[in-house]
Order: structure tokens, then sequence, then C-alpha cells
């Protein structure tokens, strides 16, 4: 499997299945989708802003919830293995992109998996196991959130002395040189952690030192 980020900006999500599960993909995909949940019940959890739609369909009423709802993403989240298998098949035939909560290891092509992950946005990181061990995913990304503290903050750094230094005099060698120096820097990353600096104050620093260095370099 290959990871990819994907944009559910205006996208619906349709999850099938209202448990523990169905509410956590809910959750997740709701932060930018449109989620619907149908289920004939809900678990006391938070959907997120996902519309909860009352309903028990049979494996044969799947295809009409697809051409219906038209998602960019379904969810099989169900305890039945008849349904998530016809949410499975009924996705297929339409292209649409299917998620198979109960189903590791071996998986059908074309299938997605949800990895466990870590934002500082803007940076994401995702982890998955092949769907082997999602408690490691789980434990793998409580590790991380410590790494990646001030990471964000990082990337706006770099993003900021980017374009500053794309107004000015700079060579594009000289530029990565600049935003790379900046990246290994344990003293940025420490005043950025430990709020000491902040991000404009960074580029300020950053900027102003290549300036009395007398910018651009053979
Ligand atoms: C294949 C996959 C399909 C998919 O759902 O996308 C899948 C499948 C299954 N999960 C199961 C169990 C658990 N899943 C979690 C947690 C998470 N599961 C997630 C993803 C995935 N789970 C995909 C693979 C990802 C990968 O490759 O690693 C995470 C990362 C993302 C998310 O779901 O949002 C989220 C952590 C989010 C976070 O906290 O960061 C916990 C821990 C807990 O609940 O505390 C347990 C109990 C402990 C355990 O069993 O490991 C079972 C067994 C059911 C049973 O035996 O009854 C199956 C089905 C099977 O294995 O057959
Ligand atoms: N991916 C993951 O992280 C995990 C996956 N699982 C698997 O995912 C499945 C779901 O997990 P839980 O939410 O804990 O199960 P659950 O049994 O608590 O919830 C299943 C939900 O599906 C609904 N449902 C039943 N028939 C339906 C139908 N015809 N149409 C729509 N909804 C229907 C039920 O009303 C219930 O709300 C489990 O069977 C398990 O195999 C379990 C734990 C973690």
């Amino acid at each position: 499997m290959i990871p990819l980020l994907h944009d559910f900006t205006n996208a619906t999500v349709l999850v099938v299945g209202g448990g523990p599960v169905g509410a956590r993909k809910a959750r997740r995909f709701a932060r930018e989708a449109r989620v619907l949940v149908v289920s004939p019940a809900f678990a006391d959890r938070d959907f997120g802003d996902a519309e909860l739609i009352r309903a028990a369909p049979d494996a044969d009423d799947v295809p009409a919830w697809l051409e219906r709802t038209a998602p960019a993403l379904v969810v099989a989240a169900t305890d039945d293995a008849a349904i998530n298998e016809a949410v499975v098949d009924a996705a297929h035939d339409r292209g649409i992109l299917v998620n198979r909560a109960d189903r590791s290891g071996e998986r059908e092509p074309g299938s997605v998996v949800v990895p466990a992950t870590v934002r500082e946005e803007p940076v994401t990181v995702a982890i998955a196991t092949g769907g082997r061990a999602p408690a490691l995913s789980k434990y793998l990304r409580q590790e991380l959130e410590e790494t990646l503290e001030g990471a964000g903050e990082m990337a706006r750094v770099c993003s900021g002395v980017r374009e500053q230094l794309k107004t000015r005099d700079v060579s594009a060698d000289r530029r990565r040189e600049i935003v790379t120096n900046v990246v290994n820097s344990p003293d940025v990353w420490t005043a950025l952690r430990t709020g000491t600096s902040n991000c404009p104050q960074v580029i300020e620093d950053v900027l102003g030192e290549e300036l009395a260095t007398g910018g651009d370099r053979p």
C-alpha cells in the first residue's frame, strides 16, 4: 500500500455502522468532509459534525445508498460481515474508495486503510502497520506526538524564509542551503519549542544574518 494525503473538502463520506469504530471514522472525516452515518443504532459517542441517519440497509439496499449519497469514500464499519462485504462490492463497482474496518492483513485490491495520524498543522504524519497491529499504530502515534512538537511552527518558519528569500537577490541553491540550515538548527528548534522566539522573530533573525553575510555567494 502506498500512503497518500487526500483532500476531502466538499466531498461526502458515507459511514455504514454507528458503533465506536463508525464514530471514530466519522469524527476523523468530519473535520473536512460532509459525513453521513447510516445505522439502526448509534453508540453513545462523539460523531463530530456528522449527520446521523437511522436505517438498517440490508446487502441489497447498499448500492442504492451509494447512488443516493454519491460519496467519495465509504467506510464499512458494521459488525455484520455480509453488509461490510456488500459495501466493498458496491463501492468497487462504482470506483468509490472504500475502507473496511473489520478486515486486516489480506485486503481487497483498491481498498484504503485509515492510518493513525499526528497533526502539528500544517505537518501531518501517518502511521500504518499493514493492518497487522493497529494498537502499535496508536502507540507510535502517541510517541511521535512528542517528537513533532514545534514542527508546525518550524514549517511556517521555513515557508516564510523561503518566500522572503525569493523576493531578494538570492540563488535557488543558497535558498535551499539557508532553509536546510534552519531545519537542522537545534537552537531554532529549542527557541520554537520553548517559546523564547516565535515564527516572525526567527524569520527576521535568519534574514538578518543572511544580509549580514552579504547575500548571495558563489
Ligand atoms: C486495517 C484497519 C482498517 C481500518 O479501520 O482502517 C484496522 C482494522 C482493525 N483494527 C482492530 C482493532 C483495533 N484498532 C484500534 C485502533 C485503530 N485502528 C486504526 C486503523 C485500522 N484498524 C486499520 C489498520 C491500520 C494499520 O495498518 O495499523 C487506527 C490506526 C485509525 C482509526 O481507526 O482511526 C486506530 C488508532 C487511532 C489512534 O488512536 O491514533 C485499536 C486500539 C484501540 O481501540 O485503542 C484496536 C484494538 C487493539 C488491536 O486489536 O490492535 C481490529 C480488530 C478487531 C477485533 O479483533 O475485534 C481490526 C480488524 C482486524 O484486524 O481484523
Ligand atoms: N478498524 C478498527 O479500528 C476496529 C475494527 N473493529 C471491527 O469493526 C467492526 C465495528 O466495530 P464496533 O464499532 O466496535 O462494532 P459495534 O458492534 O459496536 O457496532 C456496529 C454498528 O453497526 C451497526 N449495524 C449493524 N447492522 C447494520 C446495517 N445493516 N447497516 C448499518 N449499520 C449496521 C450497529 O447498529 C452498530 O451501531 C467490528 O465488527 C470489528 O470487526 C473493531 C475494533 C477496532
